[in-house]
C-alpha cells in the first residue's frame, strides 16, 4: 500500500480561519445572522488556507461494490442493481451524473467489484477486488489484502483529484445492502444496537427491517472479538466503504476538504476518524439522510450537517446537492460590504 493510514494529516489554517471570522464581524449583517453560511465559509478558509475561500472545481467519485450481506434478503432490490447503476452512471442518467453535470464537477466511478460486471466504460475505473465482500454473518467480509486494496483505492480517487487542482472531494457510493454493513460497522464502532442503526435503506418494510436487525445482531455477534477500528473496517465493511474510508484518511493527509455524504459516507467517515482523528477536521458535512441511524451517526461526530431534506439515495448525491449552498457561501463572505465601506451603522 502506497499511503500510510496513520501517518499525519495536514493542519487547517488558524490564522485564515481568523482572518474570515474576523472579515464575517465586518460584513453588513448583524453577527451570525447569516448562521451555517457563515461557518461554513470559516471552515473553508481554515481548510483553503486563505481568508476569501473558492468552491469552483469540485471532484466525485462514486465508489461501487457488491455485499456478501445481501444473500440475507436484506434489501429492497435485487444484487444485480449495482453493476446495472454503473452502466447508468458511465451512460450519465443516474442522479449525480445530473448534478455533475450542473456542477461542473468532475464524476468518476470506482468499480470495485460488482456481481454483475458491465464490463469495461467510459468514466469507470476498474479496481475489481472480487465479484463481492463475504457474508459477514459467516465470515470476515474482507481478507487483509482486499481491505488494503479498497483503502488503497480510495487514496488513488484522491491523489487523481488533487492532480486535477480539485478544491474539495466527495465520495459516493452504490452497493446494494450497503445500508446493512454500514449499519454493522457503525453498531461495532458505537457500541450502539441494531434497533437503533438499521432502516429501511431503498426501502424494506417494517418486516425487512426486523430481518435486517437480526442480521447485524447475528453479525456482530459472530465478530464479537474484533474491537481494533481496522478490524472492524474489514470484518463488516464493504469494499466501497472501506474506499470511502481510505479516501477521507488521504484526503486530510493532502489537505483537501471531504464534502461528506449520507448513512453509508459517514460510517465510513467515522471509520476514518477513528482510524486516524486528525481526518476530522477536513471532513464538511452536507445533509442527514433520512436512513434511521444517520442522526446517532453524525452526533458521535460532532456534525452539524447543512441540510435535511429526507435524502436516501447515496452516490454522493447528498454532498452534491450543498455544493450550491457552500459556494453561496463563499460568494457572501468575498463580495458583502463592510459596515465601513457601504457607511453603515454598527451596533
Ligand atoms: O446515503 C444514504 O443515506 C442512503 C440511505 C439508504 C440507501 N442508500 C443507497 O441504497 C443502497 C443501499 O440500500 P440497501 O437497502 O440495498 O442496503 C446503496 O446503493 C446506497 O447508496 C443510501
Ligand atoms: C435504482 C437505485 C439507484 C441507487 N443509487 C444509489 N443506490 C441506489 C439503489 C437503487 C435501487
Amino acid at each position: 500500500m502506497d499511503f500510510d493510514m496513520c501517518g499525519p494529516c495536514r493542519r487547517p489554517d488558524v490564522d485564515a480561519r481568523e482572518a474570515a471570522r474576523a472579515r464575517q464581524l465586518r460584513l453588513t449583517k448583524p453577527p451570525g445572522s447569516l448562521g451555517a453560511l457563515e461557518q461554513a465559509a470559516i471552515a473553508l478558509a481554515a481548510l483553503q488556507g486563505c481568508a476569501q475561500p473558492t468552491l469552483e472545481r469540485i471532484w466525485i467519485s462514486v465508489f461501487a461494490a457488491d455485499h456478501g450481506v445481501a444473500a440475507e434478503g436484506v434489501s429492497a432490490f435485487p444484487q444485480a442493481v449495482t453493476g446495472e447503476m454503473v452502466r447508468n452512471f458511465a451512460h450519465g442518467g443516474a442522479a449525480i451524473s445530473v448534478l455533475a453535470r450542473r456542477l461542473d464537477a468532475t464524476l468518476e466511478v470506482v468499480q470495485l467489484g460488482t456481481v454483475n460486471d458491465p464490463g469495461p466504460l467510459p468514466g469507470v475505473v476498474r479496481v475489481m477486488i472480487a465479484p463481492h465482500t463475504a457474508n459477514f454473518c459467516e465470515a470476515p467480509a474482507m481478507d487483509d489484502t482486499q481491505l488494503r486494496q479498497a483503502l488503497q483505492a480510495g487514496a488513488d480517487s484522491v491523489a487523481r483529484a488533487t492532480a486535477a487542482g480539485t478544491q474539495a472531494f466527495i465520495g459516493g457510493e452504490m452497493g446494494i445492502g450497503n445500508t446493512t454493513a454500514a449499519t454493522a460497522l457503525a453498531c461495532a464502532l458505537l457500541g450502539e444496537s441494531p434497533a437503533v442503526l438499521a432502516g429501511a435503506g431503498t426501502g424494506l418494510d417494517a418486516e425487512g427491517v426486523a430481518r435486517k436487525q437480526a442480521v447485524v445482531a447475528r453479525a456482530l455477534d459472530r465478530h464479537a472479538d474484533a474491537d481494533a477500528p481496522l478490524e472492524v473496517l474489514r470484518r463488516l465493511g464493504g469494499f466501497e466503504i472501506a474506499a470511502l474510508t481510505g479516501a477521507c484518511i488521504s484526503a486530510a493527509q493532502r489537505g483537501m476538504p471531504v464534502i461528506v455524504d449520507g448513512f453509508i459516507a459517514t460510517a465510513a467517515a467515522l471509520a476514518a476518524v477513528r482510524l486516524n482523528p486528525g481526518v476530522r477536521p477536513w471532513l464538511l458535512f452536507s445533509h442527514c439522510s433520512h436512513e434511521r441511524g444517520h442522526r446517532r451517526l453524525l452526533d458521535a461526530l460532532d456534525a452539524h450537517p447543512l441540510l435535511d431534506l429526507g435524502l436516501r439515495l447515496g452516490e454522493g448525491s447528498g454532498a452534491a446537492v450543498a455544493v450550491p449552498l457552500l459556494r453561496l457561501a463563499c460568494d457572501l463572505h468575498a463580495e458583502m460590504a463592510t459596515f465601513e465601506q457601504a457607511g453603515v451603522s454598527t451596533a
